[in-house]
């Protein structure tokens, strides 16, 4: 699937939804990926079937598949069935509880146990908190980071005026692949023959100026 596809895609479902929305980070943003409205057995097929096809093109090495909660669970479960399926490439996968389980099994990790490079799967950055954290669970495991895989890549500064993105690439030394980015669906408003799509086009731009990185 190509990235207009994707993006037509993630319209269609709901996904990705124009308006105004609070961020985790407390920015007002024209727009909002929302991955749990991904909540059918064939959308997730296809979402899995993306990312699986991003994970195999990028080539990067890695022993388990780590999918933080909430919303990187299903990413992990599902990408690693579409793995098997369209790739050959059977991957062990977990995922971590937000609150430690004191009883039966106890702790936090559910799946594989977090061994050797771990590449985390997610839906989008924003500025970096969610993803330094699962970093650190990897950490924690005695397991290091590979990559990270999301599906939107909002391309907005972290702390200095580098990328959230870029700095991860940077602090941690390891890739980060996404499926679009947040240029990939202006250029698509741009082209799109919608009216309600082109009224949200100035606002998209206007905060790309503001937090975006160009
Ligand atoms: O790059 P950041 O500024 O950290 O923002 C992005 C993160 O925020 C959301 O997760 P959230 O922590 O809200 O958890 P959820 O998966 O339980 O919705 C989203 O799923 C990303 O993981
Ligand atoms: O930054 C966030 O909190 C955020 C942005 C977004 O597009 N989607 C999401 O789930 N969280």
């Amino acid at each position: 699937m190509d990235k207009n596809h994707f993006i037509e895609f993630v319209m269609q479902t709901g996904v990705l939804k124009l308006g105004e929305f609070t961020l985790k980070s407390g920015r007002q943003s024209p727009y909002f990926f929302n991955a749990g409205l991904f909540n059918t057995g064939a959308q997730l097929s296809t979402l899995a079937n993306g990312y699986a096809s991003a994970i195999a093109e990028s080539g990067l090495d890695f022993d388990v598949l780590f999918g933080p909660a909430y919303k990187g669970i299903p990413l992990a479960a599902t990408t690693s069935v579409a793995l098997a399926n369209n790739h050959q490439l059977d991957k062990p996968y977990a995922f971590n509880r937000k609150e430690a389980k004191d009883h039966g099994e106890g702790g936090n990790i559910v799946g594989h146990p977090l061994q050797g490079k771990v590449l985390i799967i997610d839906d989008v950055i924003t500025a970096g908190t969610a993803i330094r954290e699962a970093i650190d669970i990897i950490k924690a495991n005695g397991a290091e980071p590979a990559g990270v895989v999301i599906a939107l890549d909002r391309m907005e500064k972290g702390k200095t005026e580098l990328s959230a993105i870029q700095e991860v690439e940077r602090d941690y030394g390891i890739p980060v692949v996404s499926i679009i980015s947040l240029n990939d669906i202006i250029d698509y408003l741009q082209t799109s023959e919608d009216e309600q799509n082109q009224s949200y086009l100035s606002a998209m731009q206007t905060y790309r100026q503001e937090y975006g990185i160009n």
